[in-house]
């Protein structure tokens, strides 16, 4: 079989002495994109920090392309491909959206007008300053700089959260069609699970730190009973959704 794009295997770590991931194994095959789920406090966020290593491992390897990344420092983890989008959005304020994207830029396949392709409203926003945007554009922003670094894996932390409905819909389509990127494999943690598992290929759920569901996100959104049983999804949020 492939070499997976990322494999965990068996992965323990945490803040200091404290373990959060409990022996977490899971892999992502070239190209696709995960969902991360899991209720509050379940470790969605450190297992991304983990993967950027800022926790400290304790037990188990993360590989990467191939290469055992265990060890490696972070800089040299996001010179190695793995993209960060921030929770808090990383928007310079005083630089326009152009020089926003411009002053990240790496060669590669993302460029200015790709990236532009799936954000077309940045196009537009192209010389507003990051300090005139809304919410939504300046997740759009970040995600777009993170775009422009040339990353072969993207990672999103809540990208949705404290949008305005609309927006959410306009970036969640640009999120998909990012899922679907095949020169990129992504990670999206989100709150909203059938948003998360509509826009993404595989799907883990943590909860305290162990993966306890791994599969495929379609099969997931499409059995009521089982997410419920894990995520406590009811019906009104499924509606709302
Ligand atoms: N910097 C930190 N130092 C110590 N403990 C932390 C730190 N960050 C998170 N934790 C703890 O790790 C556990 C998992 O937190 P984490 O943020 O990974 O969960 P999450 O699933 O992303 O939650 P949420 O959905 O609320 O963002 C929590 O018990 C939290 O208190």
């Amino acid at each position: 079989m492939a070499e997976p794009a990322l494999a965990f295997d068996g992965v323990t770590a945490g803040y200091g002495a404290a373990a959060v991931l409990d022996g977490i194994s899971f892999a992502l095959p070239q190209g696709q994109s995960l969902a991360v789920l899991g209720r509050n406090g379940a470790g969605k966020t450190t297992l991304l920090e983990t993967l950027m290593g800022n926790t400290r491992v304790a037990r188990g390897t993360i590989r990467w392309q191939g290469h055992d990344i265990t060890a490696l420092a972070p800089h040299r983890r996001a010179r190695a491909g793995l993209g960060w989008v921030p929770q808090e959005r990383a928007v310079f304020p005083s630089l326009t959206v152009e020089e926003n994207l411009r002053v990240v830029a790496r060669a590669g396949p993302w460029n200015l007008q790709r990236v532009y392709g799936f954000f077309p409203r940045l196009r537009e926003r192209r010389r507003h300053y990051g300090n005139q945007l809304s919410g939504g554009e300046q997740q759009m922003l970040a995600i777009a700089r993170a775009l422009m670094t040339n990353p072969r894996l993207l990672l999103l932390d809540e990208p949705m959260e404290g949008l305005a409905p609309t927006v959410v819909e306009e970036l969640a389509r640009a999120v998909r069609a990012l899922c679907e990127a095949e020169d990129l494999a992504s990670i999206v943690v989100e709150q909203q699970p059938v948003l998360a598992l509509g826009m993404t290929h595989q799907a883990i759920v943590l909860e305290r730190g162990q993966v306890v569901h791994a599969g495929d996100s379609r099969a997931l959104a499409a059995d009521a009973a089982l997410l419920e049983r894990l995520l406590g999804v009811g019906l009104t949020k499924m509606l709302f959704n």
